[in-house]
């Protein structure tokens, strides 16, 4: 048998180093929630997935048919290290045995390549670990057509773990995210634009173990909103979607309205996030939830001074975490680009900028103090009344009450629509006799334009949430009426 026959794939999911490091109770503590976290999504991707917790492992066996989702979400979850692909063999306690079952599942990776055999092993044996290397590399020399052993720079190296009776070929080692597991480090509250700041700043506390909410204040305008919620929702489901989270938007037009009716224009900026941060420390509170976090980076813009910052945080008693306050942009945008927000961020409608002429740079505490007695508060507290929560996993069924859904088309036999693939980097969709666009959603609301207006547009993605939203975005920004959704029935 050779590994391409095989109908289950085995994962080894090996800790971050300083969950590893942690006293006795702590790292219990964290092995179980990285194991109920890994349970939790591999729950939803079929219930024929089994789990085994180990001191310092998990492993995972799922059916080849979800192998690709299977380790993908294992590599994406907060804690994880290191995932391993592991073929394991059972029953096997001599040399013997070993080698002969190492080379039939690998004797084929090592043809007319060099070759090297690393061996960990632990229980008891009669032997040591350089014995299996050397016993399984001299069998496989002799037994394929290879270039040799080669101790350093091999271009094949067969790593075996040998645990008791039981064997493992790691065949694939993967790098995980790190990180500590979600559910270990209490709750945020994410104030969220959905630029490269905040986006970032979000996925940084997530993969630290903290569970992320969302919170947005909507400056005029339902394409920033559905922008928000689309990139709100990707970064949850790809890194944080073992546990429930909430988006909070909080209608703030007319909070804009009064700091331009009360407010000095230099003041202005600092007001706005100060009325931010004030509704987002309430709305927290409500929440029972302590720190609240923004993308803001010293100097990036005029409101992000020391000075400014200090004037900021003065309204809240609430922990307010920074995450990339020293981080230089180029740095942060290299992280979008890693965890692939960065299209979301470039196209992302900008509303703050209204209220940023000629700022302050290094404000005044009695001046602040001034400025904020003219703010009627009562336009806040209607805000915060105002403001509507939202499971994320839940976002889309609530953004159709608000705005109306587009109609989702399961079916498409006998109709003449096109159906456009908006996903990222995936090969297009294909159907016989049905004309398919691939147009990456970053792309779309430039491409759109330039297709012909009287055809009929279904958008297509995974789940059909994003091409819900994208779709959303292009009818109440553009004004199309041509474009639905298609999500073809589960087989
Ligand atoms: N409309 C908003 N809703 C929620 N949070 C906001 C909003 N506008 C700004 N913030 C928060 O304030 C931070 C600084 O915002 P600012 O507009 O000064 O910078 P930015 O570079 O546009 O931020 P980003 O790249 O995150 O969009 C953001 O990172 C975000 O945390």
């Amino acid at each position: 048998m050779d590994k391409t026959q095989l109908k289950t794939q085995k994962f080894i999911v090996k800790f971050f180093p300083e969950v590893m490091i942690k006293g006795t109770k702590a790292k219990r503590q964290m092995i179980n929630q990285i194991y109920n976290n890994i349970k939790s999504l591999m729950d939803k991707i079929s219930e024929d997935i089994t789990i085994k917790k180990f001191f310092d492992k998990v492993e995972v066996v799922c059916a080849i048919e979800v192998v690709d989702e299977v380790r993908q979400k294992l590599i994406q979850t907060p804690g994880v290290e290191l995932v391993l692909e592991a073929i394991q063999i059972d029953n096997v306690s001599t040399l013997d045995e070993i080698k002969v079952k190492v080379n039939e599942f690998m004797g084929g990776e090592i043809e007319g390549k060099t070759f090297v055999v690393r061996a960990k092993r632990s229980g008891t044996h009669e032997f040591k670990s350089t014995n299996i290397e050397q016993t399984v590399g001299g069998y496989m020399l002799a037994n394929n057509d290879t270039k040799g052993v080669k101790l350093k720079d091999a271009e094949v190296t067969i790593n075996l773990e040998l645990i008791e009776k039981q064997l493992n070929i790691i065949t694939y080692r993967h790098k995980g995210l790190g990180g500590f597991p979600i559910g270990t480090q209490g709750s945020i509250l994410s104030l969220m634009s959905g630029g490269f700041d905040s986006t970032v700043a979000s996925y940084l506390t997530m993969k630290r173990g903290v569970k992320t909410h969302f919170i947005f204040f909507n400056l005029g305008g339902v394409a920033h909103e559905i922008g928000v919620k689309q990139v709100a929702y990707y970064l949850w489901n790809k890194f944080g979607s073992s546990h429930r989270v909430s988006f909070i938007s909080v209608p703030f037009e007319d909070v804009v309205t009064e700091i331009f009716r009360s407010t000095n224009e230099s003041y202005m900026g600092v007001t706005l996030k100060r009325l931010m941060f004030m509704a987002a420390s309430k709305i927290a509170d409500n929440m029972k939830i302590d720190a609240i976090m923004t993308g803001e980076s010293i100097a990036q813009v005029s409101s992000q001074t020391l000075r400014n910052l200090a004037l900021i945080d003065q309204v809240t008693k609430k922990l307010v975490l920074r995450p990339l306050c020293t981080m230089n942009k180029p740095e942060i945008i290299d992280i979008a680009e890693n965890i692939g927000t960065r299209r979301f961020a470039e196209t992302m409608p900008e509303y703050c900028g209204v209220i940023s002429k000629n700022p302050v740079t290094h404000g005044s505490f009695d001046k602040m103090e001034q400025e904020a007695k003219k703010f009627d508060y009562s336009v806040l507290d209607k805000a915060i009344e105002n403001s509507k929560e939202t499971y994320v996993d839940k976002m889309v069924d609530n953004i159709n009450d608000e705005v109306g859904q587009l109609e989702v088309v399961n079916d498409i036999a006998g109709k003449n629509y096109t159906i456009i693939d908006i996903r990222q980097g995936q090969n297009c969709l294909e159907i016989a006799d049905v004309e398919i666009l691939k147009i990456p959603f970053y792309n779309l609301k430039k491409e759109f334009k330039k297709l012909p207006l009287e055809k009929e547009y279904l958008l297509y993605c995974d789940k059909g949430i994003l091409s819900q939203l994208h779709g959303q975005y292009l009818r109440d920004s553009e004004n199309y009426t041509n474009i639905k959704v298609y999500r073809p029935k589960e087989k």
